[in-house]
């Protein structure tokens, strides 16, 4: 059962577009997402994939179009405000503080949950200590659940890298999303850890209940993880459907593989740059 009338879907995202200048990034793109689903948006180099997310995120205001979470409008809020409303997400270039430890590092993630402010900060009040006591006993939680615990007091520059993306998700989880964004997050890594990340991911859903979309270009993880996928090519949406449907999809072949790929023309070569 759902607290909203929107059908089960955490996301709504209608006709939404994105123009720079000239260059229309994202162009119309209307895309649901189920609530407690694992879904994927994919698509070559400068399909609008990025663009797309930093609209939902409140780093781009749209240029046209309506996203809402849980049925609340959400398109006009600051990217504070979007996380503050339940959406959390990483980014494709890590971006952990480096001289932090792991469990600061989720803690920051925390603050944005906490009451106390600045002036708090500042005077060391009571109120104070108890977020920071708080903090630190959600960070642990969150280090445990995404196996951590041993690199708890260390520099996150200095956990291996497949680990430094799995603190990233769990400083995202510390703000307690409905929905969390993962930009690329298998991107570097070996078979290994993106097995362990698959496995994490299906427990971010299955455990914590939180509504999971990535942009990933690992294709077998896509059609292995998603239940749902859209794709995007020159910022339209191209296709959408289940992971057999997408694959066999003669425009995402084409869109991929370049111009007359789905009837053999270009074999496995990518996309011509043009
Ligand atoms: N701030 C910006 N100003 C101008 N153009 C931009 C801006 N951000 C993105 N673009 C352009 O919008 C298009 C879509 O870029 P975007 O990064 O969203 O694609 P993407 O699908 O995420 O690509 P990739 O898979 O390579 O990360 C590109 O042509 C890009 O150059």
């Amino acid at each position: 059962m759902t607290a909203f009338n929107t059908g089960g879907h955490i996301l709504e995202v209608e006709q939404v577009s994105k123009v720079f200048g000239g260059l229309t990034a994202v162009n119309d793109v209307t895309m649901t997402i189920p609530e407690r689903s694992i879904v994927s948006v994919i698509g070559p180099n400068g399909a609008g994939k990025t663009t797309f997310f930093n609209m939902i995120t409140g780093i781009y205001t749209p240029t046209r179009g309506s996203i809402r979470l849980a049925g609340q409008e959400i398109v006009g809020l600051r990217p504070d405000e979007v996380t503050a409303a339940g959406i959390a997400r990483t980014f494709q270039n890590i971006r952990l503080f480096s001289t932090m430890t792991s469990e600061e590092n989720i803690m920051v993630g925390r603050h944005s949950r906490l009451k106390s402010n600045f002036v708090d900060a500042v005077l060391r009040t009571r109120k104070f200590h108890e977020s920071e006591s708080e903090a630190r006993d959600a960070a642990r939680i969150m280090l445990d659940f995404v196996g951590l615990s041993k690199w708890r007091n260390e520099l996150a520059t200095n956990l291996p890298y497949g680990d430094q993306r799995k603190l990233e998700i769990a400083r995202a989880l510390a703000t307690t999303p409905k929905l969390i964004l993962l930009d690329e997050p298998a991107a570097g890594m070996n078979p290994r850890e993106t097995e362990d990340l698959k496995a994490l991911i299906r427990r971010v859903r299955d455990d914590l209940g939180v509504t999971v979309c990535l942009i990933e270009h690992d294709m077998r993880l896509v059609m292995t993880l998603s239940e749902y996928i859209t794709v995007l090519d020159y910022g339209s949406k191209i296709s959408e459907g289940l992971p057999h449907q997408v694959r066999n999809d003669p425009r995402v072949m084409e869109a991929y593989l370049g111009r007359g790929a789905a009837a053999g023309e270009y074999g496995k070569e990518e996309r011509p740059h043009v």
